[in-house]
């Protein structure tokens, strides 16, 4: 890996991943991720800006010694997760005179995840700078964009915003800028839905103090660096709104094929019915793609077969991870097929009590669907279609 010159004296001293395919053993990638650090070279101080994933700390290690860093006055940590401070014990071996600088709550945090001494931390506050000599460090307080600790740290001179996590997404790619906005739209969306979205009221506090710093670049710490930092602070506005969208998310199993009927039924009257569908056959999907969907969906139909009483174990890993990811969706319901009876539906709605919904009378029917399950679909896409003209999105 090498070292690059972002503007005068400020650098990416990061690592690219482009082998990693899971993250946090749960979210694919299908793009691999990165793991960005910067280094800032003031006339009197050097700071570096958060570290890498530790299995890539050689990497940080030889930019550093090969851009000739002997010494780094300052570690800023805008986030205690182990991806982005998790080289802190190897920097601090390499540089012991180093001060590690973040908030309390993230000094907390990085005493129990990765046994820093909390002397070596300097606590800093909301708002605070740090001079590096000709170039000036502000820190703001970001709780709740992913974690309670989070911060982002303003480079004031050079109007670069490094927000650690949030604005970020996963990509490894050589370059170092976004180059095709509208590919950096779906990876940055697919992350806010993995990552972001359960903080989505926090961070629409935060937005307009962001667009207050008017930053010349935002520098996440995963992916390439953004110079149009309207584009990202238009798209998270719009993703973090109330504002739903005429779309239906529909997630299943089927393991006889009963529920795949009813699924496919639905597919098709919402379709006539001029509601946008999004069915994701749960045996096979990538969940990332599921959370992107749910970001703007209106409604989410959860469709599952009865099993030992209840629904299908994949489905309740679904509805569960969609429940804490908190989507902005107003309408829920559940259709499936049992054989001799259980909860499964209400199973299905008891999961959802994060999400503020509507519940649309569920459809399960006995065994293989027959006319009387098509007269009922047909039922559900009429009072769905009917909920999304009542608040204005048909
Ligand atoms: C492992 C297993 C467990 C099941 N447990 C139940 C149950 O507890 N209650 C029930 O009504 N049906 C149960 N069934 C029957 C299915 O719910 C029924 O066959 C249904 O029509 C399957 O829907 P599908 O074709 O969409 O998979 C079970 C089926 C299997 C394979």
């Amino acid at each position: 890996m090498v070292a690059r010159e972002i503007t005068k004296d400020v650098f990416w001293v990061g690592a690219l991943d482009f082998d990693r395919r899971l993250f946090d053993e749960l979210i694919p990638l299908p793009e691999g991720t990165s793991y960005n650090s910067y280094l800032i070279r003031g006339s009197e101080k050097t700071a570096l800006i958060d570290t890498v994933d530790p299995k890539k700390e050689e990497e940080l290690i030889v930019n550093l010694i090969k851009l000739g860093i002997e010494q780094i006055d300052y570690i800023i940590i805008n986030h205690a997760e182990q991806d982005h401070a998790g080289s802190l014990p190897m920097v601090l071996e390499m540089y012991p005179r180093a001060k590690v600088v973040t908030n309390e709550k993230c000094r907390d945090l990085l005493v129990a995840l990765l046994q820093i001494p909390a002397e070596s931390v300097m606590v800093i506050k909301d708002g605070e700078t740090l001079s590096l000599g000709n170039k000036t460090l502000q820190f703001h307080l970001t709780p709740w964009t992913h974690w309670p600790e989070t911060q982002v740290t303003f480079l004031v001179e050079d109007r670069i915003l490094f927000p650690c996590d949030l604005f970020g997404f996963h990509q490894a790619t050589s370059e170092l800028y976004i180059t095709n906005e509208a590919e950096a739209y779906r990876s940055a969306k697919r992350y806010f839905a993995e990552i972001m979205m359960p903080f989505r009221n926090s961070i629409r506090g935060y937005i307009p103090k962001v667009r207050d710093l008017n930053p010349a670049m935002i520098a996440p710490s995963h992916g390439p660096i953004n110079k149009n930092p309207k584009f990202m602070l238009d798209a998270y506005e719009d993703w973090v709104s109330d504002t739903v969208k005429n779309v239906v998310v529909l997630p299943y199993v089927s393991m006889h094929g009963s529920t795949q009927i009813l699924v496919d039924h639905l597919v098709g009257a919402l379709i006539q019915r001029g509601v946008e569908v999004k069915p994701f056959n749960l045996s096979h999907t990538d969940i990332g793609e599921l959370a992107y969907a749910l970001v703007d969906a209106a409604t989410v139909v959860v469709g599952t077969p009865t099993v030992l009483f209840g629904p299908h174990p994949q489905v309740v890993s679904a509805t569960y991870l969609a429940n804490a990811l908190k989507p902005k969706m107003r309408f829920a319901s559940v259709i499936g097929s049992y054989g001799w009876g259980g909860k499964a539906a209400e199973t299905i709605v008891k999961m959802l009590d994060h999400v503020k919904v509507e519940v649309i009378e569920p459809v399960v029917i006995k065994g293989l669907p027959d006319e009387a399950a098509v007269v009922a679909i047909n039922r559900l896409a009429d009072d769905i279609a009917k909920k999304h003209k009542e608040i204005g999105i048909v």
